[in-house]
């Protein structure tokens, strides 16, 4: 991470001061994207004075950051190598932490802490719809992962629990039913909470089960021939082949071989094909920007979300890339869109796994709450937005909400589907184009002229972003034809 403020501070510490009536209120979070200071000014925002510590906002953000897209890192790391995996993870990292910079500004000009109010400032009712919507979308698809897990791994955890070597169709061993009760006994008590910052136990823990998962993931990459893993991991460092062992290991169909078709596929795979899933994985993996202001506004007066933010992205960083890097390694080639299930062709009654297994469950058990609550918020902004706090108003949404994603999880394709719509789509628009467009409109231009440097380079990077994103969908569409997309169908 230090990577990271070294090649943002220099950009980023050009933020001019303020000179807007909300000067005061803006200065904790605006001034400064990287920086040590300590401002002790009154901030003036009209919802929420917060109670939540610094520590606990940053176990929050954590538990929101890390879900089930640290499973599909090992297999974009498959595919995009090594060194270029690297790469991408680093730019997503800073864009994330940027955009959230970008979000904190806007928050501190308008007042009030709630994406799509920044939305609504920024475009009028069209933006905080499409704030509310895309936040709904991405959130719906993220708890629709973490259940999936549920459905599918905890039939295999009580399996080898009870030593069940032919399953006759208990009712136990029904992941739609477990799914329900899990849904019921531990989810919605949590999400009924009023407030966020009471999750901070349940997330600290949820983190600590990622941490074990990685602990417990490491010792698999050295019992298998030390030596030749760490071969091939300099060799993939040094030439970067990686990705084209896991080309071979799937040979492409048939009509692949049509000359002007694998002309293009061979430009393609010099970078894009194998970047098409690795920046959707990627930028679903950092989306924590519903969350930052619902978070924003539980945390404690003079601490800054800046760097509980930072704090939380950086190690995340690290977890993510020692995640994909144990997993890649332990299995090379054989890595699976999903490690979980990679896992399941080795022997299913190996202690070691069976912890694993029920380590990334609690985890993703425990972070739907937290990636419950901005839906409700977005729905309440949407749908009631002059209601004050209602019980029965926020019991009912959270209900519908958990009802609807059990339907969709009981009936949903695959794991791996929902990764690429939901990341190829409302992800980048969370993660960088929503904050960018809504901090040119939202800062004024009298403060920063549209041809401020600030303003051109947010404009610059979005559109760069833009384009990245549009170009990396096209070559989704064309290269990952229906029989080579179904090939890689998890379950
Ligand atoms: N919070 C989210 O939307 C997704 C989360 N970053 C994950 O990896 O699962």
């Amino acid at each position: 991470m230090c990577l990271l403020y070294v090649v943002t501070t220099p950009v980023f510490l050009m933020t001019s001061p303020h000179r807007t009536e909300n000067a005061e209120a803006n200065l904790p979070e605006n001034q400064e994207f990287l920086s040590g200071v300590d401002d002790k000014k009154t901030t003036r925002f009209t919802d929420f004075e917060g109670k939540t510590s610094f520590g606990m906002s940053v176990f929050n953000l954590g538990n929101a950051i890390m879900g089930s897209g640290i499973l599909g890192l090992a297999y974009a790391m498959a595919n995009a190598g090594v060194v270029l995996f690297l790469l991408l993870l680093t730019v997503v990292a800073v864009l994330s932490s940027y955009s959230i910079h970008l979000l904190l500004k806007c928050s501190g000009i308008v007042g009030i802490r709630a994406y799509e109010q920044l939305g609504y400032r920024a475009f009028g009712t069209p933006g905080k719809m499409a704030a509310g919507i895309a936040i709904t979308l991405q959130n719906i698809g993220a708890m629709s992962s973490y259940l999936y897990i549920v459905k599918y791994e905890f039939p295999l955890v009580i399996q080898a629990f009870l030593k069940l070597d032919n399953p006759a169709g208990e009712w136990y061993m029904n992941g739609n039913y477990l799914v329900i009760i899990v849904s019921i006994a531990v989810i919605l008590p949590l999400a009924l909470m009023k407030q966020l910052g009471y999750l901070g136990y349940t997330s600290g823990f949820s983190l600590s089960c990622m941490v074990f998962f990685l602990i417990a993931v490491r010792p698999s990459v050295l019992i298998q021939t030390r030596e030749k893993r760490y071969f091939i991991f300099l060799f993939c460092l040094l030439c970067d082949s990686c990705r084209h062992t896991q080309m071979n290991r799937d040979p492409p169909p048939p009509h692949r071989h049509h000359h002007l078709f694998s002309i293009r596929c061979s430009l393609y795979s010099l970078l894009w094909t194998n970047t098409a899933y690795t920046i959707p994985i990627l930028a679903f993996a950092f989306v924590c920007h519903p969350e930052v202001l619902p978070i924003y506004t539980e945390l404690r007066k003079y601490k800054k979300m800046q760097h509980v933010a930072n704090i939380s992205i950086a190690v995340m960083y690290i977890m993510y890339f020692l995640a994909a890097l144990f997993g890649y390694l332990t299995f090379y080639g054989k890595v699976e869109a999903e490690l979980l299930h990679t896992y399941s062709s080795i022997d299913p009654y190996d202690t070691l796994i069976l912890c694993v297994r029920v380590a990334v469950l609690t985890a993703v058990t425990l972070t739907v709450p937290i990636v419950l609550f901005p839906v409700r918020r977005a729905i309440q902004q949407m749908m009631f937005p002059n209601k004050t706090f209602y019980w029965p108003r926020h019991i009912a949404i959270a209900f519908v909400l958990l009802t609807f994603i059990n339907l969709l999880v009981i009936f949903a394709p695959n794991i791996l589907g929902i990764f690429g719509v939901i990341g190829a789509t409302s992800a980048p628009c969370l993660i960088f184009i929503f904050p960018a467009i809504f901090y040119i409109r939202i800062v004024p231009k009298e403060e920063e002229p549209l041809r401020s440097p600030q303003k051109i380079l947010v404009t610059l990077t979005m559109i760069v972003f833009f384009f990245f994103f549009l170009f990396n969908h096209i070559v989704m569409q064309s290269c990952t034809d229906k029989d080579w997309v179904l090939n890689l169908h998890i379950y």
